[in-house]
């Protein structure tokens, strides 16, 4: 059966996605495919998507309590089906109850599911009438029932939240990750201000707002039917508030080498080069090469003349950098990205505990590939995409105990005041979506060398 609508390409991208795709690049792949001509189809196809896998803990409580069988007991096409329509009754109330009945049982004929069609029917009848007295658990007497069926969150990184939060803000934070990543843009000081940036979006017809810690962010509020203005013209660069703030904590310097040890896709790179204004010397590395032609791309069209990028696998010094040569250095290190869950929901249902033990040795390597190439009161700065202290604390505490040239340093005098509240007691940078202006949860932590 060719996919002609929303409902059945989310269907399909929801199976590759179960079978290993990215929601983001599977959904790219599909609009650009699919002739879905009413852009409301196309809100729709990338709602049924994202909403499923941020949901699918609530969903599968909802739903088995209306289906007879155990949901792990169903055919894989027949339980995403459930999933799709169970979220439509529960979260999309713009859909009329009949209208996502009869599609979804359309659908899983079309799809040759005839012998289904009973049990998706019944069990999405039964939901219809039973929706408004689904048991939720709540927040305050079972914090870990909730985290996992009202919130949506797999058994284990409930737990995780738990531990490291307490149940409020462990709530707090679980809700704030259900909710759509605001869209956020940095402009490149190379070519534009934030005040022409936003003056040209208001043209175009979006609506922007300025954000409120990062001082070249604009957070797209409202977007309109036209193109985003700029982007060939390298008047700026995509990039979430937290990941504006990285950078800046840098504090480079012009006539500086800086080593930007983890660079691709190149945000970060890109913002440290306008920050110096070019005149800094930015090698950046990367250990994927196709993702090092990302950087220089970004740099070509953001008009930053001064970075060097080339591929190297950082948990080995690069032989080309002299050690002891680079006056400041960011490892902004691959990471479990549980910080930026709301931005691949699909990462909530892969990760597993296991992942936090596989990256922070990766992480550790990484920084010990980069200590030997910073000069002796040289500053190393270490960020995450992700909160978990694995990643975090624990990772700086095994570096610092094997690296006793170095030490660790508050953040907080180089930050601007109305930042002060980003930072935990020993000065680390910890952003948090339900605190810090909606940003994705960041990490950071300053480093000397002696
Ligand atoms: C968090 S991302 C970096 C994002 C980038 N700094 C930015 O702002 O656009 C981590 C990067 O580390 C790279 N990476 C993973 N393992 C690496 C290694 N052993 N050596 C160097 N880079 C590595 C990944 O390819 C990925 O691009």
């Amino acid at each position: 059966m060719a996919i002609t609508s929303p409902r059945h390409a989310a269907f399909d991208i929801l199976r590759q996605v179960e079978n290993g795709a990215f929601a983001d690049l599977a959904i790219d792949a599909a609009l650009k495919r699919l002739s879905l001509a009413d852009p409301r189809d196309r809100a729709l196809l990338t709602e049924l998507v994202y909403g499923v896998l941020r949901r699918r803990g609530r969903l599968d409580f909802a739903l088995s309590r209306c289906c007879r069988q155990p949901l792990s007991k169903l055919e894989p096409a027949v339980l995403r089906l459930l999933r799709l329509g169970a979220h439509q009754l529960l979260h999309l109330e713009r859909i009329p109850a009949h209208a996502v009945l009869n599609e979804t049982v359309n659908l899983a004929r079309g799809l040759g599911l005839e012998r289904a069609t009973g049990l998706i029917n019944g069990v999405l009848r039964r939901l219809t009438r039973e929706q408004q007295t689904i048991p939720w658990p709540e927040a305050h007497r079972a914090p870990q029932a909730h985290l996992e069926h009202a919130l949506s969150l797999p058994s284990w990184l409930a737990q995780h939240l738990l531990t490291q939060f307490g149940p409020r803000e462990a709530c707090e934070l679980a809700a704030a990750l259900l909710d759509p990543a605001p869209f956020t843009l940095r402009a490149n000081r190379i070519k534009a201000t934030r005040e022409i940036l936003l003056e040209r979006l208001t043209q175009a017809g979006h609506q922007g707002r300025e954000t409120h810690y990062a001082d070249q962010g604009v957070v797209l509020e409202k977007r309109g039917d036209s193109e985003l203005p700029g982007n060939s013209e390298g008047l700026y660069q995509v990039q979430d508030q937290a990941s504006q703030l990285i950078a800046p904590l840098l504090a480079s310097q012009a006539g500086e080498t800086i080593l930007d040890a983890c660079a691709a896709p190149g945000g970060k790179t890109t913002h440290l080069a306008a920050l110096t204004e070019n005149h800094a010397r930015i090698l950046a590395l990367d250990l994927h090469p196709q993702r090092v032609a990302l950087i220089r791309q970004g740099a070509q069209r953001l008009g930053c003349t001064c970075i060097e990028a080339r591929s190297w696998d950082m948990t080995h010094a690069p032989d080309f950098i002299p050690e002891q040569s680079c006056h400041r250095i960011l490892v902004d290190a691959p990471c479990s990205g549980l910080g930026v869950l709301r931005r691949n929901p699909e990462l909530r249902w892969r990760r597993k505990p296991q992942d936090l033990a596989e990256m922070a040795a990766l992480q550790g390597a990484i920084l010990a590939g980069a200590a030997p190439l910073l000069r002796p009161g040289g500053v190393l700065l270490y960020s995450v995409c992700t909160f978990t202290r694995e990643e975090t604390e624990e990772v700086i505490a095994a570096f610092l105990a094997a690296h006793r040239d170095f030490a660790r340093d508050d953040l907080r005098p180089h930050a601007p005041p109305h930042w002060q509240e980003l930072f935990d007691e020993q000065g680390a940078l910890c952003t948090l979506p339900h605190r810090h202006d909606g940003m994705d949860a960041f990490w950071a932590v300053r480093l000397k060398k002696r």
